[in-house]
């Protein structure tokens, strides 16, 4: 069998299996490229988060960052397993209602709501709001004032923390657009205006450090840092908060270089760090939320692709091409990030080769995976690259006028269209004439 670090099932035909699912018969049935998820994966993730809450009795939540991957189906699927979801545009706060989330379980982010977002939010009733900054506080009086009522809401603090990660996915050091800084007094002043606002109740602080984490030291550093301030509003104005919300950035596996923790170990290290901490400043054991994106749904995707044209340059490389590329995945162009993949229609057999996998987009950025090792390969051979399910989909782009990929639900050997392909025609369905 052919390396990788991905646990996958092989047929007897030698093909991939996904759920209990022939990928090739994926591919044949609703063509390529096709992003496919495990649902099984996706429920054994969610129980992963959930769980150590349950066992250790911490009250907590875990909020799935629906940015990671948004559509009715997934929502469906995460409102069974219990979570709560976080939403960051109208766009996926419409998702979750259509999905049926119980609005009490969806938490509004954003750096910049607009005031038709908040004005959303409101008449949604969403259980959280979770503030960024001075704006939105203003705006927020003025709305709630006018509707007449209440919500609960965290203050979004950034705690000057330089996540290990790359630098467009940290989010808690000092210099950045999110949150009010801890440093310089701002989310001090934005507490004083919440604490005993007529509309707002303040529930308490959030932060997120950032994305694709692989250790809990940062997390810890976060937590200590907001109970260092917390404590400050405990003694000068006897503030408790009810929750303290961490945030997600729990890293996964891409390829073999990836170790991340097991869900479980990240939850254990922020629950015993909150309750040290709750004990240190003397305060009742808070809720813990968290919310996780990419850890509940990034390596239950995985894209199948078929291979086009195939360029040998002698004693330079060789290119095979893919019927997507940086439109259905914008990784690897965007932050250099690195996939593992296999033939689907030959996963038992040998590598022999390095090949370097392009997408077709008129752009030299557009590759997928460099220097990939595979077995001899043919136009018309199935791709299927692993992890790809969280900010794939939901990342893809028209570029070049491609039209979005389907996506397809696999589980116990069932399989269900959830986003339809879209044709050339939905491409141009908003354009109007100019002329006549
Ligand atoms: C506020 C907030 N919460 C949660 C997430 C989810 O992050 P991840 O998908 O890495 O778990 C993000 C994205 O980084 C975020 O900005
Ligand atoms: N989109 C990013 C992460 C951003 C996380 C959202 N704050 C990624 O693919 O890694």
């Amino acid at each position: 069998m052919l390396y990788t670090h991905h646990n996958y099932k092989v047929n007897e035909h030698g093909h991939l299996m996904i759920g209990e699912v022939d990928a090739t018969l994926l591919a044949k049935k609703y063509e390529t490229p096709l992003y496919i998820y495990d649902i099984e994966r996706v429920r054994q993730n969610c129980r992963d988060f959930m769980d150590p809450f349950k066992e250790q009795q911490v009250k907590g939540r875990v909020a799935y960052a629906s940015k990671a991957f948004s559509s009715i189906g997934i929502l469906q699927v995460i409102q069974q397993e219990g979570l709560s979801v976080d939403v960051v545009s109208k766009g996926e706060l419409y998702t979750a209602i259509k999905a049926g989330f119980d609005p009490e379980r969806i938490h509004l982010h954003g750096n910049n709501k607009s005031e038709s977002e908040l004005e959303m939010a409101i008449k949604t009733g969403v259980g959280c709001i979770v503030i960024d900054n001075f704006y939105e506080i203003e705006l927020l009086d003025k709305l709630l004032s006018q509707f007449k009522k209440k919500v609960n809401a965290l203050i979004r603090v950034t705690p000057g923390i330089e996540s290990d990660t790359h630098h467009y996915i940290m989010t808690g050091n000092e210099d950045s657009k999110f949150g009010f800084n801890l440093q310089n007094g701002q989310a001090k002043a934005a507490f004083l205006k919440l604490q005993h606002h007529p509309y707002i109740n303040l529930k308490g602080v959030h932060c997120h450090i950032g994305s694709q984490i692989f250790e809990t030291e940062g997390f810890i550093l976060a937590t200590n840092r907001l109970f260092n301030e917390l404590s400050k509003w405990h003694k000068m104005y006897q503030y408790e908060p009810e929750v303290i919300n961490l945030g997600g950035g729990f890293g996964i596996q891409y390829t073999k270089e990836d170790q991340p923790l097991h869900r479980s170990q990240y939850v254990n290290a922020l629950i015993k760090a909150v309750e040290d901490q709750a004990n240190k400043i003397q305060i009742p054991m808070p809720e813990i939320w968290i919310e996780p994106g990419r850890s509940i749904v990034g390596d239950a995707g995985i894209t199948l692709y078929t291979i086009g044209s195939i360029k040998n340059i002698p004693h330079i490389r060789k290119y095979i091409s893919v019927d997507g590329g940086m439109t259905d995945n914008l990784r690897p162009a965007l932050y250099g990030a690195k996939y593992e993949a296999i033939l689907a229609n030959k996963a038992n057999s040998p590598a022999s080769q390095k090949i370097s996998v392009a997408g077709k987009c008129c752009e030299s950025g557009d590759m997928l995976i460099w220097d990939l090792s595979l077995p001899h390969v043919e136009s018309g051979d199935l791709l299927a690259v692993f992890s790809t399910g969280a900010y794939g989909y939901s990342m893809a782009s028209h570029y070049n006028r491609f039209s979005k990929p389907a996506v397809v639900f696999v589980e116990n050997g069932r399989h269900r269209l959830v986003i339809k392909r879209e044709t050339y025609q939905d491409v141009v369905r908003n354009d109007l004439p100019y002329i006549g």
